[in-house]
């Protein structure tokens, strides 16, 4: 009893001492002025799905809350039902080639900066987290979940083929077979199941208490010095990393080759039918 009073009082303490660093329509960041932790919200309308302007918002703000000097990262959504729904489809329906390009190459941008970041990142899961929703929420070092929400990528079921970044950042969190397996099947894993696989770390049961478990698995990283650190990090997610560092342009080729598939068009367009069809149900 007391003990969880002591954690209502420190929550409160929490935030009240946060203020707002830099927002844009779609990101909001708010430094807590004591941990010098950022929270990171994602607020696009109505699932966060990542169109361009928002993969540039999101790698703006994580590039400034890392100049900022803050102590690490939390990243959460302002929707109280979905984390993210991944790529915004529409981008990838019969594409304009220019803005594709630029909007694969800000994804893998994004996602470097995230997956690379000098500063202990976290992710507070408070809804569903689709494919890139997912990917985003597996680049980060810890992750925490709400009950009765769904995580995973299932890019094989509606005709995707998953590109290696994203292969690679269920990698680093998973053991091979785990990852084979669940990639094949395009396999959606509920709260329970992700964290008997590990794919998250823990269960709570609110947005408030999520925030306090990141901001607690951030501050345990206190003692250590923060560059020593960051080295270590990189040293040893960069084998993750290599082909995408190395030659980001193969694999925007190939990606861009795909997309612009037949085959990948008609799945899609039936997919966004689906997805069109169950809210006119
Ligand atoms: C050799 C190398 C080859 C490389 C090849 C690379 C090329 C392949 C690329 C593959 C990469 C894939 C990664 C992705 O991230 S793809 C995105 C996949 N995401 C999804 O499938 C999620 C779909 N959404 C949902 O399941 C649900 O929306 C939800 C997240 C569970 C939320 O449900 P809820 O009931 O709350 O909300 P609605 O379903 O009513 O959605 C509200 C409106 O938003 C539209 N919507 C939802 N998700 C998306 C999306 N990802 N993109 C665009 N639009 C989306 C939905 O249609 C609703 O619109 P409406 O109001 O107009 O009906």
């Amino acid at each position: 009893m007391l003990r969880s009073r002591t954690k209502l009082i420190e929550l409160g303490k929490r935030q009240l001492c946060r203020s707002m660093c830099k927002s844009s329509e779609l990101t909001l960041v708010e430094v807590d002025d004591k941990t010098g932790i950022a929270t990171l919200t994602m607020n696009k309308p109505p699932v966060n799905s990542c169109n361009l302007e928002f993969l540039r918002a999101l790698k703006s703000a994580m590039k400034e809350i890392e100049s900022n000097k803050c102590s690490g990262i939390i990243l959460t959504s302002s929707n109280d039902k979905v984390f993210s729904s991944g790529l915004d489809l529409n981008e990838l329906r019969q594409p304009n080639p220019e803005r594709l390009a630029t909007f694969w190459k800000e994804l893998q941008e994004m996602w470097v900066t995230l997956y690379l970041s000098n500063v202990p990142t976290a992710a507070a899961i408070n809804g569903h987290a689709l494919a890139v929703g997912c990917v985003m929420a597996a680049a980060c070092e810890y992750r925490v979940m709400l009950p009765d929400f769904t995580i995973g990528i299932h890019a094989t079921k509606f005709g995707y083929v998953v590109p290696p970044f994203i292969v690679n950042t269920y990698l680093s969190v998973l053991p091979h077979p785990v990852v084979e397996r669940a990639l094949l099947q395009g396999k959606i894993f509920s709260t329970q199941e992700a964290l008997q696989i590990n794919l998250i770390d823990e269960v709570v049961n609110s947005k408030d208490e999520a925030l306090c478990k990141c901001a607690d698995f951030i501050g345990s990283f206190e003692q250590t010095n923060p560059v020593a650190r960051a080295l270590t990090k990189r040293q040893l997610r960069a084998p993750f990393a290599k082909q995408l560092l190395e030659d980001p342009e193969t694999e925007l080729r190939e990606s861009l080759e795909y997309i612009n598939t037949p085959l990948f068009q008609e799945s899609l367009d039936q997919y966004l039918l689906q997805l069109k069809k169950k809210n006119k149900k």
